[in-house]
């Protein structure tokens, strides 16, 4: 089959050291598995030959060390993909020993009684773009929708805050605190680049492709709604998204690019549960579980990530014109925002997580990043508020709201 190019990295992009990446470990933690490696035993080549290849090629060439590629891959396809064999790798089936597993990946530091004594980082954050700015770019894409441009039917407009703390962020402690809630599958990819050694960190709802054997599964989300500490408002909103017209024209516009994707590869495949409502500790969403069987399960979870990615659900309708108007719109690069985490082994079996819910972080910096699809009966302040309930899984573990404030309540 032919797949669009996953080119990988220009050497002076990412560390020439392939230890580069070991001060922190990868950790990929989600209800069915639970990856950390430590250290880095060589990168994935660039090559103009398909990725799949390249991998084989690669664990040709490398006999010893762990059989698998993490890391992540950009949103940009044509940007260079972060893909790297850890020295040592821990992968346990499920998420129940990964208070040891973070614990030891991850020691605390400082211990927590010292910890209790210093004071909370003081942070400043930027909006980039701000919100009034953000609603504006909204505006305009359902401005180009009503006059049928390019017969856009949905693209996902996204916004992001710079934080900048008075000192280093604790990557580990974050991470630890993200883990927290069970539904999400929370990753760690240590990176380097211009902004330094850092980590990109996240805590995502969204599979976009697992693969093992000949069973693939997507579970993609779209369409959402804020939760409430008030069980009746948060009832309410989960059924109001359940009803919404809107919300499930947003999210058959992914389940169907998916199962159009996807159909010509296999020899089953269907949505056995339909739509339903699943949730996050933030967030409420649709999601609808896509399971099939592939003709070849020669086929590798890189290949069909590249296949899939960009979805609609980061993405648009039809992508191309969607694509474009993103670019023009946003403004900046998403860097690995809204592209996928995850690995792949050498017979290609792996999974491919959307990387959502996440931060970019190097020293006392971070950039998080939220987007909102928008189709036509969207409204720019609605929009708006949906990126900030986005970001509050993040900012909740930072202790901070969207202006840096202090929140009053810890998350539990
Ligand atoms: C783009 C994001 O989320 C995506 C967009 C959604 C939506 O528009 O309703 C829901 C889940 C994700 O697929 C994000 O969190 O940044």
């Amino acid at each position: 089959m032919r797949m669009r190019g996953m080119r990988d990295e220009p050497a002076a992009t990412w560390p020439a050291r392939p230890d580069a990446a070991a001060s922190l470990p990868f950790a990929l933690v989600s209800g069915r598995e639970t990856l950390i490696g430590r250290g880095c035993l060589g990168r994935l080549d660039p090559g103009a030959a398909p990725v799949q290849a390249r991998v084989r090629d690669y664990f040709a060439a490398r006999p010893d060390g762990p059989r698998v590629l993490v890391g992540a891959l950009p949103y940009d396809m044509a940007a260079p993909a972060y893909l790297f064999q850890p020295a040592e790798l821990t992968r346990l089936a499920g998420r129940s020993p990964l208070a040891q597993t973070l614990q030891s990946a991850f020691p605390a530091a400082p211990p927590a009684a010292a910890r209790d004594t210093l004071p909370a980082p003081h942070w400043r954050v930027m909006a980039e773009p701000t919100l009034p700015a953000y609603r504006a770019a909204v505006a305009a894409a359902l401005e180009k929708m009503a006059d049928g441009e390019d017969d856009l039917r949905k693209i996902v407009l996204s916004r992001s805050l710079r934080l900048a703390a008075d000192r280093p962020i604790d990557a580990r402690a974050l991470l630890r605190i993200l883990a927290r809630d069970e539904s999400v599958t929370t990753f760690c990819v240590p990176v380097s680049g211009a902004e330094g050694d850092g980590a990109f960190i996240g805590a995502t709802p969204e599979l976009l492709i697992s693969k093992r054997g000949e069973a693939i599964l997507s579970h993609p989300l779209a369409g959402s709604a804020r939760r409430h500490a008030d069980p009746a408002l948060d009832r309410a909103a989960a059924q109001a998204l359940a009803v919404s017209e809107k919300d499930g024209r947003e999210h058959r516009a992914v389940v169907e690019a998916i199962l159009d994707q996807l159909a010509p590869y296999c020899l089953e495949l269907g949505t056995p549960e339909g739509t339903q409502i699943t949730s996050t500790a933030t967030m409420w969403h649709l999601g609808t579980r896509i399971a099939g069987r592939l003709r070849d399960p020669a086929l590798s979870s890189l290949e069909l990530a590249a296949l899939l990615h960009p979805t609609p659900a980061v993405c648009g309708t039809p992508r191309p014109a969607a694509a474009r108007l993103i670019a023009e719109l946003e403004g900046y690069d998403r860097g690995f925002y809204a592209g996928a985490v995850g690995h792949c082994d050498e017979a290609g079996d792996g999974a491919w997580h959307v990387a959502i819910r996440c931060a970019r972080i190097a020293g006392g910096e971070a950039r998080l990043y939220a987007g909102a699809g928008i189709v036509p009966g969207s409204d720019p302040i609605a929009e708006g508020e949906e990126t900030s309930a986005k970001f509050a899984a993040l900012l909740q573990a930072f202790g901070i709201d969207e202006d840096g404030r202090p929140l009053e309540e810890k998350v539990p």
